[in-house]
């Protein structure tokens, strides 16, 4: 015999009346993800990431996955003998590591793939290569020459629209060409911000190894919930904005400023941390979203 909990089971009933309102807004909306850092480590972590993903999915929203493979590209470089090299965060990409990098990248987006598959949804796995999505030009780290790092300068987001329109969840790698088609490596923030951008979507939620942003990096009881761009620029001129959370704030700037409506930085050790943040009202991350933009929804739960 098993009894009931009124108390509890009223707790999850207010969950779904929380989330209703999102469900309703967001409908038919691009919503990218990118993800990377532990929360694409740990096994347990990335079962949550997908379930989620498979969520926004069914409830009617149109998730992309942009994903990155940073650890397990450097694992594979050591396996080959060789040394990881980064400047300025940028992945020294000689030839031969480039070959890996495209390597692991591909086998990465195809085991997230099965993942997605394994939960009853389409899914349909791509790098910036296929339908000459992300064309790029060679970047320098401060004048230096890194290799084969591009920097996206053009996105042809054909594919993702007819992947979308029949249903399919896009998981892109970011990798693109040259003029010359030759293959290159691009950092999987810039590669998301850029096809946020392109594709005019809704959100762009970053799943970081950071609570989200702190108004002074080393005070770890700042974390700021909502940000406006201008709070976000003013924040970045004061100068305590953390090394690695710069750039993530340029490109979530940029992404605002070029039609997407929000951005979130979120903690992607945290289970299920997407949907907290997109059906909660208050969320678990930062919200970065454009000057005079509407409030979130205020439903007094
Ligand atoms: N970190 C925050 N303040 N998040 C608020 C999120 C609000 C809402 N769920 C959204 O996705 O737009």
């Amino acid at each position: 015999m098993s009894t009931i909990n009124m108390e509890e089971e009223l707790k999850k009933a207010q969950v779904l009346v929380e989330a209703l309102p999102y469900i309703q807004k967001f409908n038919r909306k691009i919503i990218v993800v990118k993800y990377g850092g532990s929360a694409m480590v740990d096994e347990e972590l990335k079962r949550k990431v997908i379930q989620d993903v498979v969520l926004l999915k069914v409830v009617g929203f149109k998730p992309i996955i942009v994903h990155g493979g940073g650890k397990e590209i450097s694992k594979w470089v050591e396996k080959s003998g060789m040394t990881p090299e980064f400047k300025n965060g940028l992945r020294v990409t000689d030839e031969p590591t480039m070959e890996i990098a495209e390597m692991v990248l591909n086998k990465v987006n195809k085991s997230l793939v099965s993942l997605i598959e394994e939960l009853g949804v389409k899914a349909c796995g791509i790098s910036g290569k296929d339908g000459g999505m992300l064309k790029v030009e060679k970047k320098y780290s401060k004048g230096e020459d890194i290799g084969y790092v591009g920097e996206v300068k053009e996105v042809d987001t054909t594919l993702i629209h007819s992947l979308l329109k029949d249903d399919f969840l896009p998981v892109i790698c970011p990798i693109g060409y040259d003029d010359n088609f030759h293959a290159y490596n691009i950092n999987a923030d810039d590669a998301a911000c850029a096809i946020a951008r392109a594709v005019n979507a809704e959100k762009l939620a970053f799943l970081t190894d950071i609570e989200g942003v702190y108004k002074d990096y080393n005070d770890k009881s700042s974390l700021i919930s909502e940000l406006s761009t201008t709070e976000a620029r003013q924040l970045l001129a004061g100068g305590t904005i953390g090394g690695g959370m710069l750039p993530k704030l340029n490109n979530c700037i940029d992404a605002i400023e070029h039609g997407v409506s929000r951005v979130h930085i979120l903690d992607g050790r945290i289970p299920h941390c997407l949907l907290l943040e997109i059906f909660t009202n208050k969320g678990v991350g930062t919200a970065i979203l454009s000057e005079g933009a509407e409030k979130f929804f205020d439903t007094n739960i």
